[in-house]
């Protein structure tokens, strides 16, 4: 068993509009793990005290998400696992292939199931039959909670008039470089229904545009962020926390343990102060970048 220390420690977590958990950090197995036997990282991941794993019928690997959790051996109430519908199927394939999932998985049940992406567009469905398919392998106990991922403000005010269920979750890009996109689905998803935030892609102005005008700013406030915590503070964790303060649930991967003990570390750092956010605000309208789901949002 690794780092027993860590796993004892108890993970934060955010109360969604159903009333049920969701741990605040979550580890990916798409990007950097997409298509790849994702068993050891997994087991690493949750060996080291994540208990929030986000998957994918699109990532190709939810059999080995599945290894890595049975390796782990967690008892499956202390995990949080998340699966997406993939792009493109409609209605009569959410049962289906969620069933499949679950089978690939190794559980009976998913935490949290959500709607890929809006496009393509679902066959024969429209997003609301869609929707409606997903509120009953919910009925049935086979997701405890639901909800998309990359809807855009009008793709959500396709299917709130008609759901039964206000999603639970938006998982979308959420970082310094798409802000300003991001910034009104967030308000709307606040404004209708609570609906939370799950943001991925949050290290993008480290990892994908090192030496950009967001890694620039980040120096003074990581130094002001070790003297407030009283340990050492990386320029990750001072994005996390930026990431958190205005979405809330960040989406991150890494097959390093050392890294993986980083982002857990995240939690525990002091918040930033509105200054700090309004130079990081600042910094990041100073380049638009997206990385991921152009298709849906446009560049
Ligand atoms: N719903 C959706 O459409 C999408 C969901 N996701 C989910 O989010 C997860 C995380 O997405 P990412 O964009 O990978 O998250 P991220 O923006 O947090 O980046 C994590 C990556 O950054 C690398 N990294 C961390 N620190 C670094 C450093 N200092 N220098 C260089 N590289 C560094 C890590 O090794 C890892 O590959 C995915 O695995 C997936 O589960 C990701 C994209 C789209
Ligand atoms: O989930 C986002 C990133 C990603 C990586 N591979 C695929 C395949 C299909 C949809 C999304 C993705």
């Amino acid at each position: 068993m690794r780092s027993r220390q860590w796993c004892l420690r108890a993970m934060a977590t955010i109360t969604l509009n159903d009333g049920t958990q969701i741990p605040s950090i979550a580890y990916g197995t798409g990007t950097a793990l997409f298509g790849r036997d994702c068993a050891n990282a997994v087991r690493l991941a949750i060996d080291t005290g994540f208990t929030h794993l986000d998957g994918a019928q699109a990532y190709g690997n939810e059999d080995s998400l599945g290894a890595g959790i049975q390796a782990a051996g967690k008892p499956r109430s202390e995990l949080y696992i998340v699966t997406k519908l993939k792009g493109g199927l409609g209605a009569a394939q959410v049962k289906p292939s969620l069933v499949k999932s679950l089978q690939q998985l190794g559980v009976d049940y998913v935490d949290l199931f959500l709607i890929h992406t809006p496009k393509p567009h679902p066959q024969d469905s429209t997003l609301l039959e869609l929707w409606k398919a997903v509120e009953a392998v919910h009925a049935e106990g086979l997701a405890k909670s639901i909800g998309v991922s990359n809807f855009t403000v009008d793709d959500l005010k396709a299917i709130l008039p008609g759901a039964k269920i206000i999603p639970s979750v938006n998982q979308i890009e959420v970082h310094p470089y798409v802000w300003k996109a991001a910034e009104p689905i967030v308000k709307y998803c606040r404004e209708n229904g609570n609906i939370a935030i799950a943001s991925y892609g949050g290290l993008t102005p480290l990892n994908r545009v090192p030496g950009g005008p967001v890694d620039n700013v980040l120096p003074p406030i990581v130094q002001r962020l070790e003297e407030a915590f009283g340990k050492p503070v990386t320029a990750n964790q001072a994005l996390f926390k930026w990431t958190c303060q205005k979405a809330a649930i960040v989406v991150t991967t890494s097959s390093k343990e050392a890294r993986i003990k980083e982002y857990l570390e995240s939690v525990r750092v002091p918040d930033l102060t509105a200054d700090e956010i309004q130079a990081i605000d600042d910094a990041g309208a100073k380049l638009h970048k997206r990385f991921f789901m152009k298709h849906v949002f446009g560049e």
